[in-house]
């Protein structure tokens, strides 16, 4: 018999409980989010068997997940270092930057509860615990920092999520900033940057983004997701971020030089390069 409590019914959080009612061993999923109208929703389609407070949840669990923006882990990290807690219980999150939550959980480790860092690489530009699905994260990256765990308690995470066939990937907290910045926070601010340009731009066009085809609402897709998740992602990997951004200013710059001089090589090699790049990562994500 194992309770999960998880903090934040949203997307990501309510994702990981249908997962968990999935598996045949005896689980209680016990759920805490401010927002009512998620919470009751999932408690009456039995995606949680209780809704707690964060201490109530916290006190009865095997398995705590905070699965809420990243500010608001950090703080519940905090705040679980002054709760009473199971002894064998193992603390793990789900946020999208791992530097600032492993630091934070360091106080809940000196008291000796075990924590263990974690990051589902897959997700939506969705938001909310109606949005949550079973089949969100199938054969994605789940991203672990280890921090205190025990071997048992890190298999026993693994097992509650198996219906998912995720590919468990061991990071440190600094490579997986700088991993997840390239191919998921930079890309995120290009997004956002092209709807807020082009929206600008176009501010006086009758037609305006309404005639944008299927390439410029791929591209932009992820700008519809969540400010306020965003916001914490920014705030909390802001080096490797910037650092970056100077890097992508560079290369903008180099192609624009390139494309204002007509120099048809240059301008050939940077989209012969990039087709070819693309075209593999599909078919290595086709292979899994
Ligand atoms: N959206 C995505 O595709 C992915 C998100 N993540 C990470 O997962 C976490 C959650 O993201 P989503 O589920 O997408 O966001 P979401 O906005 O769908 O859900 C967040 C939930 O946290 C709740 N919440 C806010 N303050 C709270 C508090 N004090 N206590 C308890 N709950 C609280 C909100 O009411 C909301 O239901 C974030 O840290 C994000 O960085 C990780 C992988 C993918
Ligand atoms: O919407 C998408 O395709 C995403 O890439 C979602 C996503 C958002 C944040 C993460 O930390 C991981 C995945």
């Amino acid at each position: 018999m194992t309770t999960v409590f998880i903090s934040g019914l949203g997307l990501i959080g309510s994702s990981l409980a249908r997962i968990m009612q999935q598996i045949d061993t005896d689980t209680t999923v016990l759920g805490a989010d401010p927002n009512d109208d998620t919470s009751q929703f999932l408690l009456a389609q039995g995606v949680i068997d209780a809704r707690t407070t964060f201490a109530e949840g916290s006190a009865k669990a095997d398995v705590i997940i905070l699965a809420g923006p990243v500010s608001v882990i950090t703080k519940q990290l905090a705040a679980l270092a002054d709760l009473p807690l199971k002894p064998n219980v193992v603390v793990t999150d789900v946020g999208s930057t791992k530097r600032q939550v492993m630091a934070a959980a360091k106080p809940l480790q000196k008291k000796g509860i075990a924590f263990m860092g974690g990051h589902p690489m897959a997700g939506s530009h969705e938001t909310g615990g109606r949005a949550g699905r079973v089949n969100l994260f199938d054969g994605a990256v789940y991203f672990l920092v280890d921090g205190s765990q025990r071997l048992e308690q890190r298999q026993l995470f693994q097992r509650l999520l198996a219906p998912a066939q995720l590919r468990w990937v061991t990071i440190e907290a600094e490579q997986h900033n700088q991993l997840v910045s390239q191919i998921s926070h930079v890309p995120h601010v290009l997004a956002a940057t092209l709807i807020n340009t082009a929206v600008a731009e176009l501010k006086n066009d009758p037609v305006g983004l309404k005639a944008a085809a299927g390439g410029f609402k791929s591209t932009t897709r992820i700008a519809a997701s969540d400010p306020t998740m965003w916001t914490a992602i920014m705030l909390s990997n802001t080096e490797a971020i910037t650092s970056q951004l100077d890097d992508y200013i560079a290369t903008l710059t180099k192609i624009k030089t390139a494309i204002a001089a007509g120099d048809e090589p240059q301008i050939h090699d940077f989209f012969e390069q990039a087709q070819r790049t693309r075209q593999q990562l599909d078919r290595t994500t086709e292979e899994g």
